[in-house]
């Protein structure tokens, strides 16, 4: 048998048909449906008379839309994000798919809730009408995103046409130095291959560096998958996916546990398998990170300066400028003087108890810098639960930050969590696109443990500085 990479492995198990010129059928083992890419896929099941051909295995949140204060279980006062939520809320009845409404402690950001519970497990293909989709992949599963119509072509079928991608390794070798995240690691490795460097890619992620990091770590990384260009972003199985998954509410059980363990553990790629693009980063050579610009390929490490257009070539020297000019920044200033004036931490790809516990930790027994404006938005209800259990809630409020239901939130501005224009925030999201946080608002992308010390400072800040120089033991 020839050699095979993890993505082929599981491309090849799911495999219904395959035309002469690659177009595929692949089966579909988790369908996540959330409320805005889905509406006109059920409307269009209903005017074809057709049912959802899996429901057990098709499971929906609202997440982008729904405020994130306490009274939001007195409804949206915004039409169209009522609307989408209302909308949902009676296609889960109306279908009989898994669903956790808004009053469910168990709601929260798609991607967040999906292995919480124990949906996404190693080996499956998942999909969901979201581009990061691709967080799922942390626990070595093929999942991506797909458009409206394949949301509904999912949903009446549980297959989905596809042409298989091409295999790409990153691999980052050796250890981390202090201060650095898996945020770092991601943001580090789309600085250097781009926003395109991925595309027509699945990329497997691999090395020392990798193998260290927690399940909340990889998620980061397979999140932002997306951002570099690549169809979905892998991580293969290991001890640390099986403890993450055993005991959570839909992760197999007793027999059925031993046999999934069992397959698990040859989700890898083999040893002699093919590449067509590879690329090696040095643990130690990543630095905690800043984006400066408004493409997540536009990062530099914090001691870094602001870069001035004329460094760069081809098209991208006026991007650059117009960049700077939307961010309102100077070439050549530091990157350590930038003041922010606001700090949102949250989202799939930060929003996790372990973000939450990093950032807290830099906050404690610290204040948010007077008249800033911080706020955590946990990624799930029992993120949040969590949170307050271990007494992290405490540590925010206590520093200044607002303390959030779960949400989507100022990730993406679609309810009322927004950046007024020129307002500049720390952010632990994905994407530092023009007007994504609010119009005219201006967004850096940073680990959890940046936030909270650019919280502090009131600017773009080293959190190396912040770290006590003997790291406790373990
Ligand atoms: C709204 C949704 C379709 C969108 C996505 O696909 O990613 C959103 O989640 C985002 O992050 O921009
Ligand atoms: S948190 Fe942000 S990136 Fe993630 S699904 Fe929501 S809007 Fe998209």
């Amino acid at each position: 048998m020839s050699p095979k990479t993890l993505y082929d492995k599981i491309w090849d198990a799911h495999l219904v048909q395959e035309d002469e010129d690659g177009t595929s059928l692949i089966y579909i083992d988790r369908h996540l449906v959330h409320e805005v890419t889905s509406p006109q896929a059920f409307e269009g099941l209903r005017l074809t008379g057709r049912t959802v051909r899996a429901p057990d295995k098709t499971i929906a949140v609202p997440d982008h839309n729904v405020p994130t204060t306490e009274d939001r279980v007195n409804g949206i006062t915004n039409p169209e994000s009522r609307i989408q939520v209302e909308a949902l809320d009676k296609n889960a009845k109306d279908f009989g798919i898994h669903y956790y409404p808004v009053s469910d402690v168990r709601q929260g950001i798609v991607h967040i809730i999906g292995p919480e519970n124990g949906w996404t497990l190693p080996g499956m293909t998942i999909v969901c009408g979201d581009s990061h989709t691709a967080t799922h992949g942390a626990f070595g599963s093929l999942a991506h995103g797909i458009g409206t119509s394949e949301v509904e072509h999912v949903l009446a079928t549980q297959t989905l046409i596809q042409k298989k991608s091409k295999n790409m390794k990153v691999e980052i070798t050796g250890q981390l130095s202090p201060g650095v995240t898996a945020k770092d690691i991601v943001l580090t490795i789309i600085g250097r291959t781009g926003t395109a460097g991925g595309t027509g890619y699945v990329i497997e992620y691999c090395g020392e560096a990798i193998r260290a990091l927690s399940m909340e770590g990889r998620m980061t990384i397979c999140n932002m998958a997306i951002e570099g260009g690549a169809r979905a972003g892998l991580i293969a199985p290991d001890q640390t996916t099986f403890d993450y998954i055993k005991g959570r509410e839909h992760a197999p059980k007793a027999e059925d546990w031993d046999a999934a363990v069992a397959w698990w553990q040859s989700l890898r790629s083999d040893d002699d398998a093919h590449w067509d693009k590879v690329v090696t980063i040095k643990g130690e050579e990543i630095a905690p990170v800043v984006t400066w610009g408004t493409s997540p390929e536009d990062v530099l490490p914090i001691t870094a300066e602001v870069p001035s257009p004329e460094a760069f070539k081809g098209g991208k020297v006026g991007a650059a400028k117009r960049s700077l000019e939307y961010m309102g920044l100077q070439p050549g200033q530091k990157l350590t003087d930038v003041e922010i004036d606001t700090v949102f931490i949250g989202s799939c790809t930060n929003g996790r108890i372990e973000d939450l516990r990093a950032a807290a930790a830099v906050l404690k027994g610290h204040k948010v810098k007077p008249g800033l404006r911080a706020m955590v938005v946990p990624g799930s209800g029992l993120v949040r639960k969590q949170a307050e259990e271990e007494g992290l809630a405490e540590i925010f409020t206590e520093a200044g930050f607002e303390w959030r239901m779960a949400g989507c939130s100022m990730c993406l501005a679609m309810n009322p969590d927004q950046l007024s224009v020129g307002e500049r925030c720390a952010s632990t999201s994905n994407r530092n696109f023009e007007g994504r946080q609010g119009r005219g608002g201006r967004t850096h992308l940073m680990s959890p443990q940046m936030a909270a010390a650019a919280a502090i400072t009131g600017r773009l800040t080293d959190v190396r500085e912040m770290l006590s120089p003997e790291p406790e033991p373990a």
